[in-house]
């Protein structure tokens, strides 16, 4: 009785008291992200949107005794509206996964435009929310819905993210098979975007640059890169990470709230409109960021690069520009 009314009387954005929209919360990703996000002690309402099942997700996850008031939302009755109004933050994890021989970029035609439909939702209904973009082709849907929000004159490059924090949370648990360490104590920064030779981990930085030999830690770049493909493989036709993706989102996320309760130092890193190669017409770069009251509080530059990791960046930033070129145009082309 006592967290009921203790819940309700919480006004969303007092500090620790935030509400949560999950697009896409009865798929793969949606329904552990969902969880893990009702375990988070700052979401006093969690608003769950899908195409179907979004209502038994809410309804099974609402029997949890902790302080988030659970709703479930489908098309009907304006759905998506209610699920959003008044979002601290929204996270997408709405669209198509992929399958054994497919790339990321192989879902853009089908989660383009998703994604781009949620975008001008979210514009219309809670227009000041954090982002966080999980639909993949990642490097193409982020661009999508900022052009979305700057059409809508809502554009705020401080709260609109991709999440790429599974390629780091791979990093850290991978380095940590080869060097025998506590992988909860790793923290491998990984810079650049979300597919392929777009991620960049940057080996050279940690504390290992010296004793991993060449060999081992070019396999270890090749697996951080591809660890989706092993994951898409191992499904065999079922989908891609869902269980690692809900756990990478809930730390997004859940950094994203101790940013916005004010909390410091909070360090994360994300795909973000970046303004770290701007001049040379890269718009999004994923980088280390500080999260603070109001999103994005300072973007971190790349530091001290091997010569490899140069390469490897300049590599990134070929497929980057198209990526977001591809984004970009998909919103022109379909306004
Ligand atoms: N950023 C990242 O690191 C990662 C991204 N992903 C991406 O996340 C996306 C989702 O993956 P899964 O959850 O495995 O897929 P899934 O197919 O299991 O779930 C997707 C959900 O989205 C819903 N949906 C589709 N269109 C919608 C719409 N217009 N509005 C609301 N809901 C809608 C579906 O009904 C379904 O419940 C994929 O694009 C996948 O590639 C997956 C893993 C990691
Ligand atoms: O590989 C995929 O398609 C899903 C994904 O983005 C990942 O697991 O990193």
């Amino acid at each position: 009785m006592f967290s009921r009314i203790a819940a309700r009387n919480f006004s969303s954005s007092a500090a620790n008291a935030y509400k949560v929209s999950i697009l896409g919360a009865a798929g793969g990703i949606g329904q552990p992200l969902s969880l893990l996000l009702k375990l988070n002690g700052k979401v006093t309402d969690l608003s769950l949107y899908d195409l179907k099942l979004a209502k038994g997700v809410a309804a099974d996850l609402s029997h949890i005794p902790t302080k988030s008031v659970v709703h479930g939302f489908t098309l009907a009755d304006d759905g998506l509206s209610r699920a959003l109004q008044n979002a601290d933050v929204v996270l997408i994890p709405a669209g198509v996964p992929r399958k054994p021989g497919m790339t990321r970029d192989d879902l853009f035609n089908t989660n383009a435009s998703i994604v781009k439909g949620l975008a001008e939702a979210c514009a219309e209904n809670c227009p000041s929310a954090a982002i966080c973009v999980i639909s993949n082709p990642v490097n193409s849907t982020v661009p999508i819905v900022r052009e979305v929000l700057k059409r809508k004159g809502v554009f705020n490059p401080q709260k609109l993210f991709g999440v790429t924090t599974l390629d780091t949370l791979r990093a850290n648990r991978f380095i940590s098979e080869i060097v025998g360490s506590d992988p909860a104590r790793e923290d491998v920064s990984v810079v650049g975007g979300h597919s392929g030779v777009t991620i960049v981990p940057l080996i050279s930085q940690t504390q290992y640059s010296d004793t991993i030999p060449k060999e081992k830690a070019d396999a270890l770049i090749q697996r951080i890169q591809h660890g989706g493909d092993e994951v898409v493989k191992a499904k065999d036709g079922a989908g891609s990470a869902t269980l690692s993706m809900a756990q990478a989102g809930a730390r997004f996320a859940g950094s994203v709230l101790s940013g916005l309760a004010g909390e410091q130092d909070v360090l994360e890193a994300t795909y973000i409109d970046s303004p770290l190669f701007k001049d040379e017409g890269i718009e999004f770069f994923a980088s280390r960021v500080t999260l603070g009251p109001q999103g994005v509080k300072e973007i971190h530059g790349l530091g001290l690069l091997s010569v490899a990791e140069e390469d490897m960046i300049a590599t990134a930033k070929e497929t980057l520009r198209k990526n977001i070129k591809k984004g970009i145009d998909f919103v022109k082309a379909n306004a």
